[in-house]
């Protein structure tokens, strides 16, 4: 599928992954994207793609220059869903020079044990490809050490590896102009948070650097090819690493019996009541946790509620919890409440870990014995009050 200028998308989809990275659900499936810019004098693969579908992209790759020869491979990132092809394609293609920098060799000789001929490029480095003029930036951590990207200054096209990604798979066309999106804007917070989520300082770094660039068109290794929608991508990944919250709140709660739920009900209800309308409640043991970390990414607001459990927290809170925590995230307002039977730990563990997460909490917390007595509810609705005026007093 040709893209623009001789630049082809060769990428292939994966629609049998139950989980990505085997953590991450994929209910759109996942495209693993890599480019081929095949000029009249000369011929680049950028990335290639999960080893499981070399047949089928050998096939595409071919399907665009027949038997010519391939000069360059340009590996903007050596996770294997996009690295795991490079033996089979060195086997077919046994002419072609790997570009790459210093960090991506010590990854090539490492997963692949491939020592032979290599372009090492540093920041700002050039490659021409026919008339296609090529510069490589460095993006270490987005998201690992050895990412770069590559910009085709002839077409203003941004081959942005990882950065600017997302789940689901392609279905038919890949270019946002030809498709509906509407899918695609959650699965980028989804891929963003689960992935990406703890490099906040590299995005943000990575994007000052990309923002001088004449990009018309963003060719990242997972999702749709970005052209009409440059400046909400760009806008979604900048809000998402400086972890800037929309005005709404995320209760999530543990529970085994319910009684926990019935608290976290009665504070849903009275947020709305005080004028908040994005509320999304997730029952923690129910919902994956790709999802509510999504969620957390969104909103502002952040309401735990979790049941003791052998004098600590509920399992799936604490695990929860400790997922948002390894993202180090940042400007969120967190209130919380917590159950026992006959000795509580849950309230105050989440005290501890609201420390640890250094979020701003609102509200007094609400700790319950049993089952929802007259105060527990008084309390829970000063709560989620608590938590409304706090919000709307950002608003402008
Ligand atoms: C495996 C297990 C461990 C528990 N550990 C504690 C505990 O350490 N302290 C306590 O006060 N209650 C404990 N409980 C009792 C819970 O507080 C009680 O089951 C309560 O109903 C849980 O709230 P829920 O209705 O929201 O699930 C435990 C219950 C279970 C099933």
């Amino acid at each position: 599928m040709e893209l623009k200028g001789k630049v082809h998308y060769v990428g292939v989809n994966d629609r049998t992954k139950a989980l990505f990275e085997n953590l991450w659900p994929l209910p759109y499936g996942v495209s693993y994207n890599s480019y081929l810019i095949a000029d009249d004098e000369m011929v680049a693969l950028i990335d290639t793609v999960d080893v499981a579908f070399f047949e089928v992209y050998l096939k595409k790759i071919r399907s665009v220059i027949g038997d010519r020869k391939i000069d360059y491979l340009i590996i903007n990132h050596m996770e294997p869903d996009h690295s795991g092809s490079i033996s089979l394609i060195k086997q077919y293609y046994p002419d072609i020079v790997l570009v790459g920098n210093k960090k991506t060799f010590d990854m090539v000789e490492g997963y692949y044990g491939l020592t032979g001929d290599r372009y090492v490029v540093g920041e700002g480095d050039f490659l021409k490809i026919g008339h296609h003029n090529l510069r490589f930036y460095l993006i270490p951590m987005v998201h690992w050490p050895e990412t770069m990207v590559t910009f085709d200054e002839t077409e203003g096209i941004l081959f942005s590896g990882d950065a600017f990604g997302c789940f689901g798979a392609l279905n038919g066309g890949c270019i946002d102009k030809n498709i509906n999106t509407d899918i695609y804007w959650n699965e980028m917070r989804r891929y963003y948070s689960n992935i990406v989520g703890k490099f906040g300082n590299p995005v943000q770094k990575a994007l000052q650097k990309c923002s001088g660039l004449p990009i018309k068109m963003i060719c990242s290794t997972h999702g749709p090819v970005w052209e009409e929608n440059i400046p909400q991508v760009v806008d979604m990944y900048d809000k998402m690493s400086r972890y800037e919250g929309e005005e709404g709140v995320v209760i999530v709660y543990g529970t085994m019996y319910g009684n926990t739920e019935e608290l976290a009900e009665a504070i849903a209800e009275e947020l709305s009541a005080q004028g908040i309308k994005n509320i999304i409640m997730h029952n923690a043991s129910y919902t994956h946790h790709s999802f509510i970390l999504s969620d957390i990414f969104k909103y502002k607001g952040l309401i735990v509620g979790c049941t003791t459990y052998n004098m600590n927290l509920y399992p799936e809170i604490q695990s929860l919890l400790d997922k948002v925590a390894a993202r180090e995230m940042k400007n969120r307002i967190m209130g919380y409440f917590g159950s026992f039977t006959w000795a509580s730990a849950a309230v105050k563990k989440l005290g501890e870990y609201t420390e640890k997460l250094k979020f701003e909490v609102v509200g007094n917390p609400v700790e319950m014995k049993q089952t929802m007595k007259a105060d527990n509810y008084l309390q829970a609705k000063a709560l989620a009050k608590a938590m409304a005026d706090r919000l709307k007093a950002d608003r402008k």
